[in-house]
């Protein structure tokens, strides 16, 4: 039978960690003064913030940000805490992660599919979790190469993995509705540690599992 291990003591918030797929705690922040930015916004641009359908959008403005900018006060290693004990050594790949994240530089959103991989070494994690860790490191202002990076390593840290390898697909509306205007273009970027770094096979396989059918 498996045993469930906790690799470190879950944060006090753990048992209330999010159930539902969307259910990240908002961010704390500081409803006034995004609501007054947004105000300003409109008036640089010759809006009138006063006007009825303008009137209540600095509020919705500050309460989006609350929302899509969650992340940054989420700690996503929460989620891979709890594992299974099972001898398991071939790739475990949960692929079509769909996400939706904000580009650092345009604040404009980058929205795709990630794609993970890993190895277990004597410890595989609920499927789900691996989602959730996407939606946490995706509610941040980044770049999506910042974005792989760091759902590799919490994977490869927590999960004590053979090897793993995150491969995130995303279209970014800085290209698409503006400057090089660009619709359709997509982004792929990946990254590999342990066992997909140094066995192309392993490599191979993965990218044969995520793109094989398309
Ligand atoms: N590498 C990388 N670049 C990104 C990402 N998101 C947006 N960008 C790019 O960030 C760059 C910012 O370039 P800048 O020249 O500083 O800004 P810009 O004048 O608005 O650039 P243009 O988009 O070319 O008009 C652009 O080339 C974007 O396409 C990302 O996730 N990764
Ligand atoms: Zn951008």
């Amino acid at each position: 039978m498996s045993k469930i291990s906790r690799h470190t003591p879950p944060p006090d918030d753990a048992d209330e960690a999010p159930r539902s797929s969307n259910a990240i705690t908002p961010l704390k922040v500081d409803h006034a003064r995004l609501r007054s930015a947004v105000r300003e916004i409109l008036l640089a641009v010759g809006e009138d913030p006063d006007r009825e359908g303008l009137l209540e959008t600095p509020d919705r403005v500050a309460r989006m940000y609350a929302e899509v900018f969650a992340g940054l006060q989420t700690d996503p290693a929460v989620y891979l805490q709890k594992t299974f004990t099972q001898k398991h050594d071939e790739m475990v790949l949960v692929k079509d992660i769909e996400f939706a994240s904000c580009c650092e530089h345009h604040l404009l959103p980058f929205f795709g599919k990630a794609h993970i991989a890993y190895l277990p070494n004597g410890q595989i994690v609920g499927l789900s979790k691996l989602a959730r860790v996407v939606d946490a490191v995706a509610r941040r202002p980044q770049v999506q190469e910042r974005m792989t990076e760091n759902i590799a390593d919490l994977v490869m840290t927590h999960l004590k993995a053979r090897g793993v390898g995150v491969v995130i697909e995303a279209s970014h509306s800085c290209m698409t509705i503006r400057g090089v205007r660009k619709p359709g273009a997509m982004t792929i970027t990946s990254s590999m540690r342990g066992g997909f770094l140094d066995s192309p096979a392993t490599r191979a396989e993965m990218m044969s599992l995520v793109f094989g059918g398309k």
